[in-house]
């Protein structure tokens, strides 16, 4: 679908981007994620061609791929109504007539505000802002989506209902760039995922591999008792929460050692579980947990 070949931007002097280099396969949702200032947002924009001029190449699998920006600031005209909104963008991307009359009604519907198609933007919430700002990137129903931290102050449900808009896309065929602090929406809604830190990608590839790479598992154990003498052969163990976190390469052999410890000991498990790695710790083990401001 694209690919990004040794791309360079400065901004006054200062590097926001230096030798970045992706290719986003088509048909799947791609996470940038990175912490403040690390280069996403204008990564973003050099794909969405808001910005030109910069070193390197964007090459697109097809030239007249038609593509729906949706950039990290809410783009409404809140004075006027959502149906409004979409008739305007509709009409920037050369929609016209019944076509677009009949375009934005559905995209009213997409985002779950066929209800509220005739009230101004400024009596909506936070998500519905949000959904309306997704919207106005799809009047044109382009096959690539490149949304910036759309989730941004917006309350659980619509969170879900953007994820629920984002995995309809992808079965329609569209390809979806996310950028994200959020580790858990990458993690649930992406299928490959670029880290990047300083204006570089410090590592990239499916969500899959890089939790298998870099997330070490865990057992969390909860009891009457203390630990097997031996237990730490398997791994480090800290305290937590009144009970025993053990990270180790080999969880399955771990929770058999305490289930035959605790059996021995004749006392109750209150907890025994398997922590699941999360992104979170393969992006501070690959960024640090250094504060960026
Ligand atoms: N218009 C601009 N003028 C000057 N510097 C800029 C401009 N836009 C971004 N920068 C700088 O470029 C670097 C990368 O910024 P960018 O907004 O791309 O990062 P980001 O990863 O999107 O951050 P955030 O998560 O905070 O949005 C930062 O150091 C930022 O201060």
């Amino acid at each position: 679908m694209l690919t990004i070949n040794n791309i360079n931007k400065s901004y006054a002097g200062n590097h926001a981007l230096s030798n970045v280099s992706l290719h986003i396969p088509e048909g799947i949702c791609y996470g940038l994620v990175g912490p403040n200032g690390a280069g996403k947002s204008t990564l973003i924009k050099i794909i969405a061609s808001v910005i030109h001029n910069f070193d390197g190449h964007v090459q697109f699998s097809n030239n007249k791929l038609q593509i729906g920006y949706v950039p990290q600031e809410i783009s409404l005209e809140e004075t006027v109504t959502a149906y409004d909104n979409l008739y305007f963008f509709g009409k920037l991307y050369g929609l016209y007539g019944k076509v677009l009359n009949r375009r934005a009604n559905q995209v009213l519907s997409e985002i779950g505000l066929e209800n509220r198609g005739k009230d101004k933007v400024l009596t909506f919430s936070g998500g519905m802002k949000r959904r309306l700002n997704i919207g106005c990137a799809l009047m044109h129903k382009p096959r690539l989506i490149i949304t910036d931290e759309p989730t941004v102050g917006i309350d659980p449900q619509s969170r879900q209902y953007i994820f629920q808009m984002i995995e309809q896309l992808k079965a329609n065929g569209c390809t979806i760039i996310y950028a994200s602090h959020y580790m858990e929406e990458i993690e649930q809604i992406c299928d490959e995922a670029a880290f990047m830190d300083h204006g570089q990608i410090v590592e990239n590839g499916p969500v899959e591999s890089l939790l298998q790479k870099y997330a070490i598992p865990a057992v969390y154990v909860k009891g009457q008792h203390g630990l097997p003498d031996d237990i730490d052969q398997y791994g480090s163990v800290t305290s937590k929460d009144n009970g025993y976190l053990i990270t180790t390469s080999n969880p399955l052999k771990v929770m058999e050692k305490l289930i035959d410890f605790s059996r021995m000991k004749d006392c109750r498990l209150e907890r025994l579980e398997l922590s699941k790695p999360s992104l979170e710790e393969v992006f501070f083990a690959l960024t640090g947990t250094q504060l960026r401001d």
